[in-house]
């Protein structure tokens, strides 16, 4: 089979996806976390690794920067292969001041300036959220850990470099903690193919304290989050 954008063949992708943005990052996490993993995609080098962790069948996939690349990677998963769970791990900046550096955020909502709800023409405003189970297996995970996370409300926004310096103030004010580029896409997609899906943030950046993550702190920072996303 295979499509636009995905050479593997039916079977080759688990149905359990870890997704982060970066496809070198699905690369560290298939050398370094599972085992016997194979490669099942190199078109655009977009790469995606399956293998296993404690037994368990598990596949690894980039999914881009902004909506519309996180749009088809995971359109494609949940409607060709089969795939009933994506987690995204990903990298966003703090919004909030009781917010840092390295701390791990879950998107229960996603906000966004994105248009992509147009597609299914609604006579409203949707409201895309986290799968509750996947938000529950999480949570207990980081408390069997010892962890601490963030959970709330994100901003999945289509512009990182943006014209008007004051519009994270707004989102602020409404108490969205973090701002990344994709989680919004994603629970879209899950909700309309009727699947699950989840989104952890790592804080590589604060938009109001000036500070970010070298980047062998951003290393050390993500393998918390990789850590939390693999054993729940
Ligand atoms: O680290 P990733 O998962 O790519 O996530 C964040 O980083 C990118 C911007 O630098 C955007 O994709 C944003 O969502
Ligand atoms: O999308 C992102 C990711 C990290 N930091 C930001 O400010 N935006």
């Amino acid at each position: 089979m295979g499509t636009p954008h995905n050479e593997a063949e039916k079977g080759e992708i688990a149905k359990r996806v870890l997704m982060p943005g970066d496809p070198l990052r699905a690369k560290y996490i298939a050398e370094h976390f599972l085992k016997d993993a194979v490669c099942f995609n190199t078109v655009r080098n977009m790469l995606g690794y399956t293998g296993t962790y404690k037994g368990e069948k598990i596949s690894v996939m980039g999914g881009g920067m902004g909506v519309p690349s996180v749009g088809i990677y995971t359109y494609e998963l949940y409607h060709e292969y089969e795939v009933e769970e994506i987690i995204r791990i990903g990298s966003a900046g703090a919004l909030q001041d009781d917010v840092d550096l390295r701390d791990v955020v879950i998107a229960v909502g996603a906000c966004t300036d994105s248009n992509y709800a147009a597609q299914y023409n609604l006579p409203g405003t949707f409201a895309p959220i986290a799968d509750y189970e996947l938000l529950e297996s999480a949570v207990n995970t980081v408390r069997e850990k010892g962890l601490t996370v963030r959970a709330g409300n994100v901003l999945t926004s289509d512009v990182f470099y943006n014209d008007d310096p004051t519009v994270n103030d707004r989102w602020r004010k409404m108490g969205v903690l973090a701002v990344e580029m994709e989680a919004a896409a994603l629970y879209m997609n899950a909700a309309r193919a009727g699947k699950k899906a989840l989104c952890m943030l790592t804080i590589s950046d604060h938009l109001y304290k000036d500070e970010k993550l070298s980047a062998r702190e951003r290393q050390l920072g993500f393998d918390n989050m990789i850590q939390i996303a693999l054993d729940m």
